[in-house]
């Protein structure tokens, strides 16, 4: 039996840095771009009983995993042993799918217990966009899923929530593959709330920190108005293997703990991209480290609260104008307005806290494009900032897309730059469970 499952990448229009705080909001996208895991049972000759679950990720080299579980003591869940598996190079770690697994099967042998955990193959494949591909990569040539060529730790990614699309798609299609449908069902309401509060759990787990939980929430729900947890739900989950984990995690998950409720506020509603436009994504092809941002901006935060707190709520203000004209329609002007607004404003808390949150090349790129395109509505450097990729509004016609592209081409000639509109759109929907045979012979 085989199961697929896929969750979207993210990015953050509105609301960068603010979204850290429970007292803002911020307006987050799923995109087309997505990570699919395919699981699938492996046949044991009859009476043997492996415990043994293989991890690939195919695009890329070295990326094989294998891993024994076994059921620690005490309510400790399922631990996880990475094995040297049949290759004779240096095993690499992989902290995301290592982590998602422990946590995911944890939480399936508390729903079954007594129930030995089968052994299974799962493979990892993610939509081409989420690495820069080099200058030469003909358009639309390749197939669906491209053959990267090196090590996930040397591949150049664009920024679009690879842990946070993986983590999620990997726990999803564990739930969906060893539950029954009786006990789990991702597209309802309890089976998505269990899969956000699980991928949360593991990807804070794995990023070794809690960040805002905004690209896991997008991954799960897919576009919609964000506000974050508290991060004190997530603190006493303890370690795997260690006595009542296994207790923790169920709790948490199933958000039994009437001390610890979990607090995220999703709202579908509350923004959506405009009939008639697209949100599309420019890669620049050089990203940055976030880290090192949000620790110098929230520094500046604590060192003026008060110059800080002005700036934040006239920032929350304007992204919430924004908010509004996405979901109740606005013209061309209107946005190029609203947009205006909110990058004035990312420019100063810039100024102020030294961070490059719109570094000057970004600035030129979004003024000179805005100017030099009829249909664009506006843009945006989104999430962190910096120079990852760009985010903009667009007209969603021929026209417009194809001026934009002849846009791109000169400004990088002229720059020296490799500045390329990625095919990813903005786009709705969240985790979903796949059609298995439309991936042919992976899922075999
Ligand atoms: N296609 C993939 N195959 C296997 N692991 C992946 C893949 N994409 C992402 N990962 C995991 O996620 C990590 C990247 O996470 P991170 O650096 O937080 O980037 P991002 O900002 O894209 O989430 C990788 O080191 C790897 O552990
Ligand atoms: C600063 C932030 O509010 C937004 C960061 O958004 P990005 O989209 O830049 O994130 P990464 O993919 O992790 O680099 C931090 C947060 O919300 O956790």
């Amino acid at each position: 039996m085989s199961t697929v499952v896929s969750a979207p990448g993210k990015v953050l229009l509105a609301g960068g840095y603010l979204v850290l705080d429970r007292a803002y909001t911020a307006l987050v996208f799923g995109l087309s771009a997505r990570i699919h895991i395919l699981v699938k049972d492996i046949e044991t000759s009859s009476g043997v009983e492996l415990s043994e679950i293989v991890v690939q990720s195919p695009q890329f080299r070295d990326a094989t995993w294998n891993y024994g579980y076994h059921l620690a003591e005490g309510q400790g869940g399922i631990q996880v042993i990475q094995l040297q598996g049949a290759s004779s190079t240096k095993i690499s770690r992989n902290p995301f799918v290592e982590t998602a697994l422990t946590y995911a099967l944890t939480y399936i042998s508390t729903v079954l217990p007594r129930r030995h955990i089968k052994p299974t193959s799962i493979t990892i494949l993610a939509d081409n966009d989420y690495y820069s591909q080099p200058a030469n990569t003909p358009k639309n040539a390749s197939h669906q899923f491209i053959d990267f060529g090196v090590r996930l730790q040397d591949a150049h990614k664009t920024g679009l929530g690879s842990s946070a699309a993986l983590v999620t798609a990997f726990t999803g299609a564990l739930l969906s593959h060893y539950l029954p449908k009786s006990l789990y069902s991702l597209p309802s309401e309890p089976g998505r709330s269990i899969l956000h509060n699980l991928s949360q759990a593991s990807h804070c787990a794995a990023q070794g920190k809690v960040g805002s939980g905004f690209d896991v929430a997008t991954a799960v729900y897919g576009t919609c108005l964000y506000r974050r947890f508290s991060p004190s739900i997530l603190s006493s989950l303890g370690e795997p293997g260690s006595s009542g984990f296994a207790t923790h995690v169920k709790n948490i998950v199933e958000d039994t703990d009437t001390s610890l409720k979990w607090d995220t506020e999703i709202s579908k509603r509350g923004v959506t991209i405009p009939p008639g436009m697209a949100l599309a994504m420019c890669d620049v092809d050089c990203g940055s480290e976030t880290v090192g941002m949000v620790k110098q901006v929230l520094a500046w935060k604590k060192d003026d609260p008060e110059g800080s707190k002005k700036l934040w709520d006239e920032l929350q203000a304007c992204n919430e104008a924004l908010a509004k004209k996405l979901t109740a329609g606005a013209g061309i002007e209107e946005f190029r307005e609203a947009f205006g607004e909110i990058r004035e404003r990312i420019r100063e808390m810039g100024i102020n806290s030294g961070v490059p949150i719109e570094p000057k090349e970004q600035t030129e790129l979004l003024d000179a494009v805005t100017a030099g395109v009829e249909g664009l509505a506006g843009g945006v450097v989104p999430g962190a900032g910096g120079y990852d990729a760009i985010v903009l509004l667009v007209k969603d016609d021929e026209e417009t897309l194809s001026a934009l592209e002849k846009f791109l081409e000169k400004w990088s000639k002229e720059k020296g730059s490799n500045v390329k509109l990625l095919g990813t759109r903005g786009e709705l929907e969240g985790a979903r469970e796949e059609d298995a045979s439309k991936y042919g012979e992976l899922v075999k």
